[in-house]
């Protein structure tokens, strides 16, 4: 009975899970929060690694770890391996202008937006780091000199677990490269030519592995030494590490999402993507044309406002999130008019990185705490499901929409989606979908095959419910 480690190295927390390769059995499980902000040291996120692992009671016992990780953030180091600035995550909007720039030098307009989406899968947003890269030349440019590799999340936390042996030693799989605009997943080969153009030169970036390729080995020294610490394998031998992939990738893997399915995820982002057998290209920007960690494409849409609004509403109300879901399913569908757009932190689609949230259709009728629950709950669903109709008109099926990430644990979420997205859902029992996809990846790194190993995700619940299309006809008025 192998076992594997699966690690979530999201934005507000790091998750490990160690299962068992061939049934995919939770045998243990921890995590660590992160700090807050968009702006973050990487050592911060190893350091929750760190202790999210020793949470999960070590790695002594696996054969193989892989890391799931935020997409796009920008990871800068200098030529000893050290990290030249707090890395920019993915939520971090001031390259906003950058991206612009480089939609403008791309021929502009519907012209530049169809230059990137063909070249790279997908239209520049302050979100990803080839406009992160834009801004550090511009603004700091003395680190930006120093710059001797850019890496994600994924890719550094990998290497950490590796020893740091080297920049030549940086690896990373198709997902997240897909997010970074200097890759292309139509032809599965970087674009250095546009990290050139975004950046002003060619720093190094890491080898772009298969799906289950072996990145490397656990570094013995990591955990302290020693095979109880997690120096070494089950069996005395080295630990595998697997490629590891961006979260959203990871996600899809962990939910066994298939042809027809639809994932939704309701973390800090909130996402909606698809598994694809052929590449997205989508030139209004709204679908982010990325690959999955199969060897096939992740079609995707991503708002910045998501499972925080529901923070920020009960924080708002001064309650908890249960009392949160508890009011907002007291009011009635459409919360008699009271419409929040939440586009509380920027938004990224719609493109608004100056955005701001806005509370229309206060009454003394609309004035109530149940009200605001609802409004908010329903304004975070409709951001989802404008997504949901923009990965739709780029051909993706929705036979099944399956709700996971944090937000999926409220009960209002889940009966209220359906009201809103006008179909049934399908929610997975309570689990982590991203360190349980990466925990499947490191299983088939560990077993082999030529597919991930089949395991059984557990009984599924369906929430029904009649569409209420005021929601949206309301939404889509006030956020104009
Ligand atoms: N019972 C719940 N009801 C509503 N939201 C919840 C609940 N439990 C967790 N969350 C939300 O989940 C979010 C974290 O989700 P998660 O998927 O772990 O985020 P990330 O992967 O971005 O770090 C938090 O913002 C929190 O509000
Ligand atoms: O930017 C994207 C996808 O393009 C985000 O989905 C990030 O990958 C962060 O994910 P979470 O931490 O919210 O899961």
């Amino acid at each position: 009975m192998p076992l594997v480690a699966g690690v979530d190295s999201s934005t507000q927390s790091c998750k490990v899970v160690v299962r068992d390769a061939e049934t995919g059995a939770l045998v243990r499980q921890g995590r660590a929060p992160h700090p807050p902000g968009t702006e973050v040291d990487p050592y911060a996120w190893w350091e929750a690694l760190q202790a999210a692992v020793a949470e999960a009671g070590g790695l002594g016992d696996v054969a193989a770890v892989s890391v799931g990780g935020q997409q796009h953030g920008m990871v800068c180091l200098d030529t000893s391996g050290e990290v030249v600035r707090p890395a920019l995550l993915w939520n971090d909007t001031r390259s906003a202008d950058a991206a612009r720039e480089l939609v403008e030098e791309a021929g502009g307009g519907e012209t530049g937006r169809r230059f990137w989406a063909e070249a790279t899968g997908a239209v520049p947003v302050a979100s990803f780091t080839a406009t992160k890269l834009r801004w550090l030349a511009r603004h700091e440019p003395d680190n930006a000199d120093r710059v001797a590799a850019v890496c994600l999340p994924h890719d550094w936390l990998t290497w950490r677990l590796a020893g740091a042996p080297g920049l030549d030693a940086l690896r990373t799989d198709r997902g997240d490269a897909s997010g970074t605009g200097y890759w292309s997943p139509r032809t599965g080969e970087y674009r250095l030519d546009l990290l050139e153009r975004a950046f002003g030169r060619r720093p190094k970036v890491p080898v772009v592995l298969g799906p289950a390729e072996v990145a490397g080995h656990l570094d013995p020294a990591v955990f302290g030494g020693g095979a109880a610490s997690g120096a070494a394998g089950p069996s005395g031998g080295p630990v595998l590490l697997g490629p590891g992939t961006g979260d959203n990738a990871a996600a899809a893997l962990g939910a066994g999402a298939g042809p027809g399915d639809v994932v939704v995820s309701i973390g800090t982002s909130g996402t909606v993507f698809a598994v694809a057998d052929t590449p997205a290209a989508d030139s209004t920007g709204a679908v982010a044309g990325f690959a999955d960690a199969t060897g096939r494409y992740l079609p995707l849409v991503c708002t910045l406002n998501a499972a925080r609004v529901l923070d920020a509403a009960a924080t708002l109300l001064g309650v908890d999130l249960d009392r949160l879901g508890e009011l907002a399913l007291s009011a009635p569908p459409g919360a008699d008019g009271l419409v929040l757009v939440p586009y509380l932190e920027g938004e990224r689609t719609p493109d608004r990185p100056q955005a701001t949230g806005e509370l229309r259709g206060l009454t003394l009728r609309t004035s109530t705490p149940a009200h605001l629950a609802r409004a908010a709950v329903e304004g975070m669903l409709c951001g989802l499901a404008d997504g949901l109709d923009a990965l739709i008109a780029q051909g993706a099926r929705a036979d099944r929409i399956i709700l996971v990430g944090g937000g999926a644990r409220s009960a209002a979420v889940r009966r209220i989606a359906p009201q809103v997205f006008g179909r049934p859902v399908v929610v997975p029992p309570p689990g982590e979908y991203v360190a349980d996809g990466a925990a499947r990846q490191a299983a088939w790194v560990a077993l082999g095959g030529d597919t991930p190993p089949a395991w059984s995700i557990g009984d599924t619940e369906e929430y029904t419910g009649e569409a209420v299309p005021a929601i949206r006809e309301r939404y889509a008025h006030a956020r104009g």
